[in-house]
């Protein structure tokens, strides 16, 4: 995977006796995954969160890199009614249909139509038992799982539990603004290979403090088929330039 990015064209060619002129930076041409978890955050909620819905719409249909989203449960019909990309839950519960007061089950999410749910989000962890239970019903259903996860022993795990998705983000670099392919590309670079050893189907998402285009070019040459982030843009000052900056539109 390692030039889908080849993404620089850093100008100067001597050939074409131009020296001295710097071209501009061409960014272009990196088509991973990019995740955007909305969380809870004031910014990424009721009215709000339809406009950041709108936004990556508009960014994706930009851009062959597939951008998807994942606004809060009580925001998934109106959003998923609203846009044309795909709509994750951000978790769902471990559970079937039954007595289980303010639960959500992943049925409930499908029809709603949304694509699919991460599961085991470092702020919303589940036990070993319910993250197999609940890969298990998203394959029944067609529903597509992302299983986080917090580091390469886990993603491991997690990868052998045979989910579309692992998304490895460790907890101490969520919403630092320190990206985890720069600050600990070791843990990128490692735990795409321990998942890909488990099982080579498992695709590789990597998260935590990403932001810029660069991170996630950097994500990308360490292997990982795109990130999974929040802050970088649902809390950004101008999050439709964020987020045009990160997949290298400016
Ligand atoms: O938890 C995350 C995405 O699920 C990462 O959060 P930040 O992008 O804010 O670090």
């Amino acid at each position: 995977m390692l030039s889908v990015v080849c993404s620089f064209f850093h100008g100067d060619n001597p050939n074409w006796g131009l020296e001295k002129i710097k071209f501009p930076t061409k960014k272009r041409k990196i088509m991973g995954v990019v995740i955007i978890n909305f969380k809870a955050y004031r910014e990424g909620s009721g009215k709000q969160a339809l406009e950041l819905a709108k936004i990556a719409e508009n960014v994706a249909s930009r851009v062959d890199d597939y951008i998807a989203i994942a606004p809060p449960t009580i925001d998934l019909a109106e959003i998923i009614n609203a846009v044309s990309i795909d709509v994750y839950a951000q978790h769902v519960d471990a559970v079937d249909f039954g007595s289980h007061t303010g639960r959500i089950t992943a049925e409930m999410v499908k029809e709603k139509g949304a694509k699919g749910s991460l599961i085991n989000h470092s702020e919303r962890r589940l036990r070993l038992a319910d993250i197999d239970f609940l890969v298990s019903k998203f394959k029944e259903l067609g529903l597509v799982s992302i299983v986080c996860t917090n580091n390469v022993a886990t993603t491991a795990a997690a990868a052998a539990l045979n989910p579309d998705y692992v998304a490895v983000e460790p907890p101490e670099l969520i919403g630092s603004g320190i990206p985890v392919s720069k600050a600990e590309p070791e843990t990128v670079e490692n735990s795409v290979k321990a998942a890909k050893d488990v099982n080579p189907n498992v695709k590789v998402l990597c998260g935590a403090g990403i932001g810029r285009h660069e991170d996630y070019v950097t994500a990308l040459d360490l292997g990982a088929d795109g990130v999974l982030l929040a802050s970088g843009i649902v809390k950004a000052k101008d999050p439709k330039a964020a987020l045009e900056e990160l997949v290298g539109l400016r």
